[in-house]
């Protein structure tokens, strides 16, 4: 099932993983170092990790929040804002970003090396892995429109 087809004509098993780019209220996103020792070690990421077997994406994202920051997140505050594709050896990485606005608790790094947060068009200056600029992208037009509709919705024009 979770073969596909990749374009040299081989196959390659689909990686899951899901993240989170939690809003704070001054629009800043919070980003986590990945520690040494891992794959793309010193890079920045959002914070997140692998769909295990059994799990949806959801309850797998809301697992590795309480995980990696010790926060509590409800499925239903989890919004569906983009995703990345990206060859690695052996497989193939699907990597889904959620924006997150409303959690429990504050954040702090129990996993990674560190955390910062950072408006999405401040992220260019950090190096990230090669999946996430297309996710820093999708964010912005994301954002920018969800801060529109909202300008929109209360200003009646919706
Ligand atoms: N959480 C997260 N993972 C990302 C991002 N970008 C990206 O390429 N990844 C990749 O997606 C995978 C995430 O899985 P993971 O964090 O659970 O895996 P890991 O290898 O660190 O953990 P492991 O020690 O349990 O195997 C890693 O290969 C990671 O490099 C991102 O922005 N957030």
């Amino acid at each position: 099932m979770n073969n596909i087809v990749a374009g040299s004509g081989e196959t390659a098993t689909l990686f899951p993983v899901v993240a989170a780019a939690l809003v704070d209220a001054d629009g800043k996103i919070l980003l986590q170092r990945r520690p040494s020792g891992k794959a793309h070690a010193g890079l920045w990421e959002f914070p997140g990790g692998k769909v295990e077997p059994g799990e949806t994406p959801e309850t797998a994202l809301v697992r590795e929040l309480r995980e990696e920051l010790g926060i509590a997140v409800a499925p239903d505050m989890l919004e569906p804002a983009g995703f990345s594709t990206e060859p690695l050896p052996g497989r193939h990485l699907l990597l889904m970003l959620y924006v997150v606005r409303g959690w429990r608790g504050t954040p702090v790094a129990l996993e990674a090396d560190g955390l910062v947060w950072r408006r999405p068009e401040a992220m260019g200056d950090l190096p990230m892995p090669p999946a996430d600029p297309p996710l820093v992208r999708q964010l912005r037009a994301y954002l920018g429109d969800s801060v529109i509709s909202d300008a929109e919705s209360a200003s009646g024009t919706v």
